[in-house]
């Protein structure tokens, strides 16, 4: 399951896809993995998706930002540089590991 709104280039006024995710993985209630997408930019983003129950996350943009800017190699860079971000924050939030996030991670919890 994708927790996605298309980038946002469809319909304007919908909810952002950090409100529909836990709302959506509420039902899926581990069944399957969620994923989500939209507006992931920074290690903060993913940890906060991963927090409101996404099982992983999806970037879009980025991609294409770093491709113009610099090829293949600028994708493996805002990859590397999105991961080490998670790491840290994943660490500054006291959790061991991606498996140690949940919803405490978030002020207020949801
Ligand atoms: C230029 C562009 C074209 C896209 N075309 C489609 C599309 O045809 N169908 C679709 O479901 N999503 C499309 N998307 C949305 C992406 O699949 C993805 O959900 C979105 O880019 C993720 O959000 P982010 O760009 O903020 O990371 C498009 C996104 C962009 C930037």
């Amino acid at each position: 399951m994708i927790v996605s709104n298309h980038g946002g280039r469809a319909l304007d006024t919908l909810p952002a896809t950090a409100e529909a995710l836990p709302v959506v993985a509420r039902q899926v209630a581990g069944r399957i993995p969620v994923l989500c997408d939209g507006g992931i930019r920074r290690g903060t983003d993913a940890l906060k998706a991963l927090a409101l129950g996404a099982s992983a996350v999806l970037v879009g943009r980025p991609q294409i930002h770093a491709l113009a800017v610099g090829g293949a190699a600028g994708v493996a860079h805002m990859l590397t540089i999105l991961r080490a971000e998670l790491e840290v924050a994943t660490a500054l939030t006291g959790r061991r590991d991606l498996a140690g996030i949940d919803g405490t991670v978030l002020w207020p919890s949801p």
